[in-house]
């Protein structure tokens, strides 16, 4: 039996623990392979974030025509090369995460790659099921980075059909005329503004009245009045059958008008993830778990037993690469340090909803700072009312604030519009950094005409007295 002194489940982040710090240490890196070609480098780089944020900006270009309009300028989308964009975008992808493994494999003169799947058969000893057999390993420390997995409902019928997921969706062969989306949320939200761009007929599916229903209720409202206007939007829907029929995929259908039927070539389901606990057997490895199914940790990211630390999306609240990518950090401190340990910070954890229009969030919602009794006061400005909203013609965006009344600190923000995610970093800092709403908008210059004046002016219109 090989003991190590350090074995890292999964490659996503896991992947970044080392750096020259461990070049004394004898480390065991096993990767089972994610996507549909077994890839090196997890969700994120292979089936996630940066594959996804390719096509959005694809999808972004092909809307150009749509924004042109409105300001008189006639532009014509004649086609889109479905088989070049997915190739341009994997030929960038793919190399990397192909040049990560042969790194680990080859060039890392002191890390072992065990590529199969891992499974812990009691406290700190794993069973790995590589290609060449079943091997048993031991090590003083593990870090669990086994992320997640897409989760496919239980619906009659759903297991006869073809079904994609993020994982298979933007590998598909050509370009449908028509898809279906099951699923409101994060990547029912991306997916459907690049099909839609892209020009595929695209109904999305949801179970609520609201598309991100997460999001601020004044966003997700008007997210989802937007969306209702650039695809076939069916909310309270509940799928209750699934079938095949001639090459489509068919769905039945429950709402508040009764039954119906939605037809399409491809069916993308987005209806969450679900944490890979189970695949590695936490329960065998006497990591204790969370009411949903992840990891517990403490706030160092140390599980419930000694030596063994879990980070990322397998037992953190946020499913979001840079809340894993910090949780990386502080088990890299740790590891290193085990007698000043430092924790995670999720105070003002960030999202951003790469859709059309784009979201960005942070901090409480209103809804959220209503049920936690939370005193606030809240500044909306529109995109329309700022130089550059007119440049751009946009009457749907707009920056939220909520502020305490009594410090005028940031306590949440949610901007919907044009690069969202971009404006929000200021309001993150001030957030981070204790900087309150008056000192930011009157304490340093904004640049005009540009957009973040949308800030500005969000930050000045707070009825802070
Ligand atoms: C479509 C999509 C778009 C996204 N876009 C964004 C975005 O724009 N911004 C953002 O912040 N986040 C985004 N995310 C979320 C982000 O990708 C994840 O939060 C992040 O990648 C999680 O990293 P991780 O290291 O925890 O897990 P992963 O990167 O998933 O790594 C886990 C690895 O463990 C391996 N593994 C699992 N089980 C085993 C086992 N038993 N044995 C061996 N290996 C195993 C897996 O194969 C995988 O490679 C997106 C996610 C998806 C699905
Ligand atoms: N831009 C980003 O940062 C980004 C992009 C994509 C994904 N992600 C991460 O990945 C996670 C997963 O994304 P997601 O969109 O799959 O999940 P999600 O949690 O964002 O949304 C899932 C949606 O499916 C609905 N749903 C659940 N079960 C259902 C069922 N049986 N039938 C119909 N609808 C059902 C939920 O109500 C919800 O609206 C996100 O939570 C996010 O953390 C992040």
């Amino acid at each position: 039996m090989r003991h190590f002194d350090l074995v890292i489940i999964g490659s996503g982040s896991g992947n970044s623990i080392l750096d020259d710090r461990f070049a004394d240490w004898n480390v065991a890196i096993v990767e089972k392979g994610i996507g549909p070609n077994d890839a090196y480098g997890g969700t994120c780089l292979n089936v996630g974030c940066i594959p996804t944020k390719m096509f959005v900006h694809t999808a972004d270009i092909a809307g150009a025509p749509d924004a042109g309009a409105g300001l008189g300028v006639d532009l014509e989308r004649r086609g889109v090369r479905w088989p070049e964009i997915r190739d341009r975008i994997f030929g960038r992808i793919d190399p990397i995460s192909e040049g990560g493994r042969q790194y680990r494999a080859e060039g890392s003169p002191n890390v072992t790659l065990l590529t199969g799947n891992a499974r812990f058969t009691d406290v700190k000893q794993l069973t790995v099921q590589t290609a060449d057999g079943t091997e048993t390993i031991t090590a003083d420390r593990f870090v669990v980075a086994a992320g997640g997995r897409p989760v496919i409902p239980a619906v009659p019928g759903l297991d006869q059909v073809e079904v994609r997921t993020s994982d298979t969706v933007m590998r598909l062969d050509e370009l449908p005329s028509s898809m279906i989306i099951m699923g409101t949320g994060f990547i029912g939200a991306e997916f459907a503004h690049v099909f839609s761009s892209l020009g595929v007929r695209v109904t999305m599916i949801g179970r609520s009245g609201r598309v991100l229903r997460a999001e601020d209720e004044d966003v997700s409202a008007r997210f989802t009045e937007i969306a209702d206007g650039r695809w076939d939007l069916r909310l309270h829907r509940k799928v209750v059958a699934a079938e095949k029929v001639g090459g489509q995929v068919r769905l039945k259908l429950e709402g508040p008008d009764g039954e119906e039927t939605v037809e399409a070539e491809e069916l993308l389901v987005a209806v969450g993830r679900t944490p890979n606990a189970d695949l590695i057997d936490a329960a065998a490895g006497g990591l204790e778990l969370t009411d949903d199914g992840k990891i517990a940790v403490d706030d160092t990211q140390l599980t419930s037993v000694e030596g063994v630390w879990a980070l990322g999306d397998i037992s953190s609240d946020h499913e979001l690469k840079h809340v894993a990518n910090h949780e990386t950090r502080v088990v890299q401190h740790n590891l290193l340090h085990p007698d000043a340990p430092i924790s995670s910070d999720h105070r003002f954890v960030p999202h951003a909803v790469f859709s059309g229009p784009q979201i960005a969030s942070v901090g409480l919602t209103e809804q959220e700072a209503r049920d936690k009794g939370v005193d606030y006061v809240t500044s909306t400005q529109d995109y329309a009312g700022i130089a550059y909203g007119w440049a751009m013609e946009d009457t749907t965006g707009f920056a939220k604030l909520l502020a305490d009344p009594s410090s005028g600190l940031l306590i949440g923000a949610h901007i919907i519009g044009p690069q969202a995610p971009t404006l929000l970093q200021p309001i993150i800092q001030a957030m981070h950094f204790g900087l309150d709403a008056r000192s930011m908008a009157r304490g340093q210059y904004w640049i005009h005409p540009a957009m973040p004046e949308l800030l500005e002016n969000a930050l000045l219109n707070l009825p802070l007295g």
